[in-house]
């Protein structure tokens, strides 16, 4: 298959063409002159560029013809960047009036990542004349390129496989310095193309990389512009969205996170500029969701949620579309296969809404038992990372308080707690809260959290030491609001103290009515476990039996 424009050429020219397909190139050289002349001469007679795309054991992958003026590189997406990043491919084009490189080929060399791109100037008779090759440095920071240009082609004294392995060689030493190219977790370059003011943008941009960071990515880089106008196609402009690829594929990184939430216009066009992964706020969240979904239904449910994000965002193009179905680390809704198609998605979500209804049913079979049981029910709501898993565990495995889980039907988040005079309460985990929940998610974390539904008190865990517990605090108020559970009977509970001032904590507890403890030490529970009995059972007083 010849790739470019290929029309109005005769049967013949294609047929030279497609015999290029037949050559191998020794691995010594970059280009022979057997094949350069046999490039430029054909070039010459059809007035348009011609270019192949050679590989490192020197097959011939394309061939390609452009016009007088450029080729267009076809999708190389399917050869993967090696660990020095880069693709191990090679492009060598004709140039009819043997100009230099020009802005668009060092851009694909940069985008693509290319071993190297040649220009091979023809001349008036033909044969090659002037070439220029350039290549990418080894650089972290920054891309830089390096060209060298010959007025003879014959003058080119190259061994090309000695030279690419040192490239290679050096390009992966360099990239080691910055990045652990041995550690599995994707690599995400953070991006947020904020119009509020700088703080806002900012702090915006930590809590996406904290929520990186709870999705499991390796956070390389962190880039915010603030444009004065936005771009409705790639939101940043294009030459900025350029910079920030090859800065990205420079360190290697694996995805693009953006802070904004892309439409599936500006998904699809981005996708095209590069092939590296492009998600935003709300695909994220959506993936971390996924991966703490632990019952059932809850997987069913973020399923349904990341199937109905992906759906408009489908490109059509296979490996557009394997980039957005793969999800962070593989994580996305099943198997992220080429042929899914729109069809096949739809189907899915229709089967996941029919299972949906039947969990449903299971549920709330469950939590009646558990409301017949009459044993006061707890539930631990909070910011995500507030501690609350780490607070139930410290709670329940306490020997004077605990006991471990008992209904086998409840989820494994939850755990029972006793207290003395044979007292017990169900305490229970939830997932994360989260600012700004998107539209999407929201049926999904109802659904979730169906079981705060059941509890008798709200146990408001909040970070205290995070800079932003304020803000926070108001978020997962909200939230509960809009889950209809507003006036439930709640207690608010600062959690981390071990990392904040001592002398802070009285004051800001005063203020807000809260009281501090550490899930990291049992020690400090005791004003909360006190608090909590004296709400269950107010009119006996707390007292510790055994030792604590
Ligand atoms: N220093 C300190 N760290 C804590 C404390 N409690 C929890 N952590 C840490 O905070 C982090 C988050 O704790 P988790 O228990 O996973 O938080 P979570 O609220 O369950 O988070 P999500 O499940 O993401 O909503 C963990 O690294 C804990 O070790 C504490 O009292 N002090
Ligand atoms: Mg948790």
């Amino acid at each position: 298959m010849i790739e470019g424009k290929t029309s109005g050429l005769k049967a013949s020219q294609i047929h030279a063409l497609e015999r290029i397909y037949r050559r191998k190139i020794p691995a010594g050289e970059l280009i022979t002159g057997e094949l350069a002349r046999y490039l430029t001469e054909l070039s010459r007679e059809i007035q348009r560029q011609l270019g192949v795309i050679i590989d490192r054991g020197g097959v011939v992958e394309y061939v390609i013809v452009g016009d007088d003026r450029e080729i267009v590189i076809p999708d190389l997406s399917k050869y993967s960047l090696g660990r020095s990043g880069l693709r191990g491919l090679r492009c060598i084009h004709t140039h009819l009036k043997q100009e230099p490189l020009s802005r668009d080929d060092l851009t694909d060399l940069e985008l693509l990542r290319l071993d190297a791109i040649v220009a091979l100037g023809v001349r008036e008779d033909g044969l090659p004349g002037k070439i220029e090759y350039a290549h990418l440095l080894p650089d972290s920071e920054t891309a830089k390129i390096e060209r060298i240009g010959l007025n003879d082609f014959y003058q080119l004294d190259l061994d090309f496989s000695a030279f690419i392995q040192a490239l290679d060689q050096e390009m992966e030493r360099v990239a080691e310095e910055t990045v652990d190219l041995d550690d599995g977790r994707e690599r995400a370059l953070l991006i947020s193309v904020g119009r509020g003011s700088r703080q806002q943008v900012e702090d915006s941009m930590d809590e996406l990389d904290e929520l990186a960071r709870t999705a499991n990515l390796a956070v390389i880089d962190k880039v915010i512009q603030r444009p004065r106008k936005l771009n409705p196609r790639f939101l940043v402009g294009e030459g900025k969205l350029r910079e920030i690829i090859i800065s990205a594929l420079q360190r290697r990184a694996t995805l693009l996170v953006f802070d904004q939430d892309l439409t599936p216009n500006q998904v699809r066009s981005i996708t095209e500029v590069t092939e590296i992964k492009v998600i935003d706020r709300t695909q994220l969240i959506l993936d971390i969701f996924a991966n703490r979904a632990q019952s059932r239904d809850g997987k069913v449910q973020v399923e349904l949620a990341q199937l109905k994000y992906i759906l408009p965002r489908l490109t059509g193009k296979g490996t557009a579309m394997s980039r957005l179905m793969g999800g962070i680390g593989g994580r996305g809704p099943g198997e992220t296969k080429l042929e899914i198609d729109r069809r096949r998605i739809r189907d899915k979500i229709r089967r996941l809404e029919k299972q949906l209804d039947g969990l449903g049913r299971g549920r709330l079979q469950r939590r009646q038992k558990r409301v017949r049981a009459g044993v006061p029910i707890i539930s631990i709501v909070g910011y995500t990372n507030a501690g609350k898993s780490t607070l139930l565990n410290a709670m329940t495995q306490s020997e004077v308080f605990t006991e471990d889980l008992l209904f086998a039907t409840l989820d494994t988040s939850t755990r029972r707690l006793r207290f003395p005079l044979e007292r017990e309460v169900i305490i229970t985990d939830t997932v994360g809260f989260i600012r700004d929940l998107p539209k999407s998610l929201m049926g999904a974390f109802k659904a979730t959290l169906e079981e705060l539904e059941d509890a008798d008190l709200l146990l408001h865990l909040v970070d205290l030491s995070n800079p932003r517990f304020n803000e926070q605090i108001e978020s997962v108020d909200k939230i509960l609001e809009s889950l209809d559970l507003g006036t439930r009977q709640r207690l608010l509970v600062f959690n981390k103290i071990d990392q904040v001032d001592p002398a802070d904590v009285p004051h800001l507890c005063r203020r807000y009515d809260a009281i501090p403890i550490s899930a990291f030490d049992r020690s400090s529970f005791k004003p909360l476990l006190e608090e909590m009995q004296r709400r269950f059972w107010p009119e006996e007083d707390f007292h510790e039996e055994g030792s604590a």
